[in-house]
């Protein structure tokens, strides 16, 4: 199969707008691979910091965006973990200081260059999943199928709340909504590769919907795949 034969779903979106979980699901529903690329972005920030990079210093976060080996792998409950410079990231990457550096590196254009080819290397048959910021607009233009998927800021707040609360991890609501918006305008207002949606993409606002009736709603844009 040509790599342009290979078909990829693109799922972009806000932060806390489902992007992982449903693009999860579906790849595991396929039968897919399946990309995170916001974890590139967080890997080299958080390189960065293990590193002492100042998130200011845009060649030495160029440099480590090219050098920073970045590892997949699901543990033996089937969880997602990353590896990053071999050591098992996963939970340092899901933090929310993590989640704000890797948005201000990610407005450098040259980061975003030096990680395109790795993310289109996700590209395999018999197909892939790739969700992100600009998965349908610039790393995979000619996917077959594009979604955006929205919710309102107030449930994407409320959801990041429960899921860290679960996790243990003290945090305010207000606090969580605050750096929601904050991200938000960073990463539709930065000049490369901005948050949008690509002109065809089919757009899907998750508010007050179950992660089912999501995954069902994505899975039907797929040509052949109702679920
Ligand atoms: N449709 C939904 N209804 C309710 N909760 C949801 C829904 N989709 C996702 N969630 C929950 O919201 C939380 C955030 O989801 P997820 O991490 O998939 O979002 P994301 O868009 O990938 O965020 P980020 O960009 O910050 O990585 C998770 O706890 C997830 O279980
Ligand atoms: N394709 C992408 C993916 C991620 N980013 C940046 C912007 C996000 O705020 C940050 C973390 O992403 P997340 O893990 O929350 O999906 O990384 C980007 O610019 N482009």
């Amino acid at each position: 199969m040509t790599e342009a034969a290979i078909p990829v779903l693109t799922i972009d979106g806000p932060s806390g707008s489902g992007k992982g979980t449903i693009s999860r699901a579906v790849a595991r529903h396929l039968g897919w691979h399946y990309l995170d690329s916001g974890a590139l972005y967080r890997a080299v920030g958080v390189a960065a910091g293990w590193a002492g990079i100042d998130l200011d210093d845009a060649g030495a976060l160029v440099r480590c965006a090219f050098d920073t080996g970045i590892g997949f792998r699901d543990d033996d409950d089937g969880e997602p973990r990353v590896l990053v410079n071999g050591h098992d990231a996963t939970d340092e990457l899901r933090t929310e200081t993590a989640g704000a550096a890797a948005s201000a590196i990610a407005a450098i254009p040259e980061v975003r260059a030096a990680l395109k080819d790795r993310q289109r290397a996700f590209r395999r048959a018999p197909g892939l999943v790739a969700d992100g910021r600009d998965m349908g607009t610039v790393i995979f233009p000619d996917a077959e199928t594009k979604v955006f998927l929205t919710a309102s800021a107030e449930e994407r707040a409320e959801r990041r709340y429960k899921q860290l609360r679960d996790k243990g991890v003290s945090v305010t609501l207000a606090g969580l909504l605050r750096e929601i918006l904050a991200r938000d305008a960073r990463d539709a207002s930065r000049a490369v590769a901005p948050l949008r949606p690509a002109d065809e993409a089919v757009r899907i606002d998750t508010t007050g919907q179950g992660i089912d009736d999501v995954v069902a709603r994505v899975l039907a844009l797929v040509p052949g795949r109702a679920a």
